[in-house]
């Protein structure tokens, strides 16, 4: 059954309107600047997604509650890992690390969130996530010990992000990893976009107006930034 959030994302995707999700890392945010935070990052923002790859015990819930008190954007869960789900947020993205052969990122994590998320109303999107060689060694790729695809492998990019929508994912998410020197190319988000059926999101490395412009242009339905934000609101 497809839930609130996800029913507005697809409206918006028809609607053809770009979407914009700022990732908070709770690792990295100053909860006491969180006003002046919403203040600056982009007017055209759509969503916050709050997660990271590696996150102390508790900093999610904290995080998510104080930007639920100072904005009205839907707030959707980001998580490197099963013990970051936190009830005040409004969605999860179920994560399942389709580029990797891992495991414990294809299913472990998730089944073990299980316990926790059954009794929540967090409303829960199937996300086919696909991390893309960026040109660095990605936390994403540390955590989870599995390799990043190569961007000259489009074929094999499309092929997996089609069986995630096969497997029955509601989103892809082409991810470069936070702070990738090179964000997903183009030709691999177009190649994507034209393949699938399902919202597209795009993240990792996009720091400037051209590179988000680029990334639209090419299909992604929504972009992702976290880094580009992160500066002036360090601990
Ligand atoms: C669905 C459930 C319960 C868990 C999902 C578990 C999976 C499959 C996670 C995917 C792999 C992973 C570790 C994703 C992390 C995503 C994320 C928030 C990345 C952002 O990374 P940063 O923490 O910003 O990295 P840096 O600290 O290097 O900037
Ligand atoms: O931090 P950046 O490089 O913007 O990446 C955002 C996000 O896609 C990382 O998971
Ligand atoms: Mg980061």
């Amino acid at each position: 059954m497809e839930g609130i959030f996800y029913k507005s994302f697809l409206k918006l995707v028809a609607g053809k309107e770009k979407q914009l999700a700022i990732l908070i890392d709770p690792d990295k945010f100053d909860i006491s600047a969180t006003k002046s935070f919403l203040n600056k990052i982009p007017k055209e923002t759509t969503h916050l997604f709050v997660g990271g790859s590696t996150v102390a015990n508790g900093e999610t819930e904290e995080t998510v509650k104080a930007l639920k008190a100072e904005s009205k954007l839907p707030i959707f869960l980001f998580p490197g890992d099963h013990s970051h789900i936190t009830p005040l947020a409004d969605a999860l993205l179920f994560l399942t690390l389709l580029s990797g052969r891992n495991a414990e990122y294809l299913v472990g994590q998730q089944i073990k969130s299980i316990s926790k998320l059954k009794n929540l109303a967090l409303e829960i999107i199937s996300t086919g996530y696909i991390l893309i060689d960026g040109g660095n060694n990605s936390s994403v790729s540390k955590v989870t010990k599995t390799e990043p695809l190569p961007q000259e492998n489009i074929e094999l990019i499309v092929n997996t992000a089609l069986a995630g929508q096969f497997m029955g994912a509601k989103l892809i998410y082409l991810e470069a990893g936070s702070g990738a020197k090179i964000p997903v190319k183009p030709e691999i988000i177009s190649e994507v976009k034209k393949a699938i059926n399902i919202p597209l999101i795009v993240g990792g490395g996009i720091k400037t107006e051209v590179q988000k412009e680029t990334a639209y242009r090419s299909g992604a339905d929504m972009i992702v930034m976290g880094t580009a934000f992160e500066i002036e609101s360090t601990k």
